[in-house]
């Protein structure tokens, strides 16, 4: 028996390979909405990551975070749309937007061309986008997803466009005036179009989330929403369990995953109550709309419908030719892939035996491919992520994304290793690490060590550790010895059985080191010191 696809837009072209991945994507009821299937697809807008602009060769801002850049620095005559000027393809934005379909296993497409989409509103001087919209640069790929608690699955990738950014607009409603800045204007994008495959708003938002961690890994892209640049415009249409596709609603540019996830959540409520509203559940149907999301409702809200939707007259660009890719091009950027998220995720799991939440914490580090593993194996794969958990907590505490962060991977490397070997006890990395985030300096953690004097104060040192000098031993036992004077009454209580009584101890000698006592040996002796080497049971 022959299964069909039932999914508008399923590529997969032979009918077992359908069935598998349908079979794969059963049907799980939400309590949210009993009874009820949410399907989503996601158009994804990625600013190339490419110092100059897609066509006009006229340099990008972008990469150059000066917050205070002054609009209509970065324009063209081609950017401004200046009759006579011609697109020259920047070969960088077609390197980058491949480096992107590999990752992504699409199929690059070796004759791709650019069509004209043409609309008319003020952040588009030319009164059309460049696009490709009838031979995109790649077609058919697949974006494996990983949500918590549950096995992976994949969401099919139906194209990969390159297009061009439009200008910036700021409407003054004091003034009544809109204020263009073309600096953007004519930036490379890659628009990134899903298969419908996402069945819930936390499945969406995973997939931005991977899409985010594959362009970052690859270059192709910042892929940072709240800067604008990833844009993803959310397709979302709910059915009846066992019925045929929704129409769907497109949600546009929805600038981060919180308020895209909430839209969608939104989005699926309001067709609901259309679709049970309906006398006749056969022939209703949500209009087809382009709809907005006011940020402060959480609400979308109508655009248009699909009547007055815009005839975009899409036609061949006569100014560009056809975009011819060889085999030789495509292997040699396959070959410089790096090691892609799944992959990182695969070696931390097996080669560390880090669980599947220590993992989440170091790929969802901004650029967390910065936080290198050199390769030394972890005995038990638990040395390198409580330094990496407080890192985070410490940019938190200070507003900084981990871009910003200026420990560099190395220097953080070497922190670890500092902790690891035991030449600094946990506390005094902790507090090393808030030394160096809040003071930056070249010099190199061991450095930092010796000059703030952190290094531990470790008795009963293994063969192993790197600073069981007699001198630190002396240290170690003046302190415990000071600490026994000052605590008589606890002395005496430890003295008549009551052995919890240590810890007070063992907290003072530790509060005195600054941190930089081995815990566990102070106890050791301090217990000695106190009952002498007799009874210690
Ligand atoms: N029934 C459906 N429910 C939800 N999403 C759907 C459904 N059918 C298709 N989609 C999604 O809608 C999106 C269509 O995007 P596509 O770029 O192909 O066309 P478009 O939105 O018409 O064009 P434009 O690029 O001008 O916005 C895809 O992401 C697809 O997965
Ligand atoms: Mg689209
Ligand atoms: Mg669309």
């Amino acid at each position: 028996m022959t299964v069909l696809c039932r999914l508008r837009h399923c590529h997969l072209s032979t009918p077992t390979l359908c069935r598998r991945f349908h079979d794969a994507r059963v049907y799980k009821e939400d309590k949210r909405w009993p009874g009820w299937q949410v399907v989503v697809g996601i158009e994804t807008h990625a600013q190339i990551k490419s110092r100059r602009k897609l066509f006009s060769g006229e340099i990008t801002d972008t990469l150059i975070p000066e917050p205070d850049e002054p609009p209509n620095k970065h324009v063209s005559p081609f950017d401004a749309a200046f009759p006579g000027t011609l697109p020259k393809l920047n070969s960088k934005c077609v390197d980058l937007a491949i480096r992107t379909a590999l990752a992504l296993k699409c199929d690059i497409q070796h004759r791709s061309s650019f069509d004209r989409k043409h609309y008319f509103y003020s952040d588009l001087p030319s009164g059309y986008q460049i696009t490709q919209h009838y031979a995109p640069i790649a077609l058919r790929g697949q974006l494996n997803i990983q949500m918590p608690n549950s096995s992976p699955f994949f969401v099919r990738i139906k194209q990969i466009q390159l297009e061009q950014d439009t200008a910036k607009s700021t409407f003054n409603p004091r003034k009544r005036t809109s204020n263009i800045d073309l600096n953007r204007a004519g930036a490379g994008l890659t628009e990134i179009v899903s298969e419908p495959d996402l069945r819930s708003p936390e499945e969406a938002g995973m997939y931005v989330r991977t899409l985010q961690a594959v362009l970052r890994a690859v270059g192709a892209s910042d892929g940072n929403m709240e800067q604008g640049s990833l844009r993803c415009d959310v397709n979302v249409s709910v059915n009846r369990v066992g019925r045929r596709p929704g129409t769907r609603c497109e949600i546009k540019n929805l600038n981060s995953v919180k308020f895209m996830m909430a839209a969608i959540t939104h989005e699926i409520i309001r067709q609901r109550a259309i679709l049970e509203s309906a006398n006749d559940l056969d022939s209703c149907t949500v209009p087809q709309e382009t709809r907005g999301f006011d940020e402060n409702t959480f609400e979308t809200y109508r655009l248009r419908s699909k009547e007055d939707a815009p005839d975009y007259r899409y036609m061949p660009d006569p100014n560009l030719g056809v975009l011819v890719l060889s085999q030789d091009r495509i292997r040699a950027i396959h070959d410089s892939l790096p090691e892609l998220p799944w992959e990182i995720r695969d070696r931390l799991r097996e080669m560390y035996a880090l669980s599947e939440r220590d993992i989440d914490v170091l790929l969802n580090v901004d650029s967390g491919r910065e936080v290198k593993f050199d390769g030394e194996k972890d005995v038990d794969g638990s040395g390198a992520l409580p330094m990496t958990h407080e890192l985070l907590g410490q940019l938190s505490a200070r507003k900084e994304t981990f871009a910003d962060n200026s420990l560099t991977s190395d220097h953080l490397g070497e922190l670890i290793d500092l902790v690891q070997n035991g030449t600094i006890t946990g506390t005094s990395g902790k507090y090393l690490l808030r030394y160096i985030l809040a003071n930056p300096s070249s010099l190199r953690p061991v450095q930092i060590t010796q000059q703030l004097q952190l290094t531990s104060l470790s008795l009963f040192s293994s063969p192993g550790h790197s600073n069981p000098t007699s001198k630190t031993d002396q240290e170690l036992n003046t302190l415990c010895q000071a600490a026994i004077t000052a605590l008589p009454n606890e002395v005496a209580a430890v003295r008549a059985g009551n052995k919890n009584v240590v810890n007070k101890i063992v907290g003072r000698v530790m509060r005195e080191s600054r941190g930089r006592a081995d815990a566990k040996g102070v106890k050791a002796l301090v217990e000695e010191l106190i009952l002498g080497g007799g009874d210690k049971s």
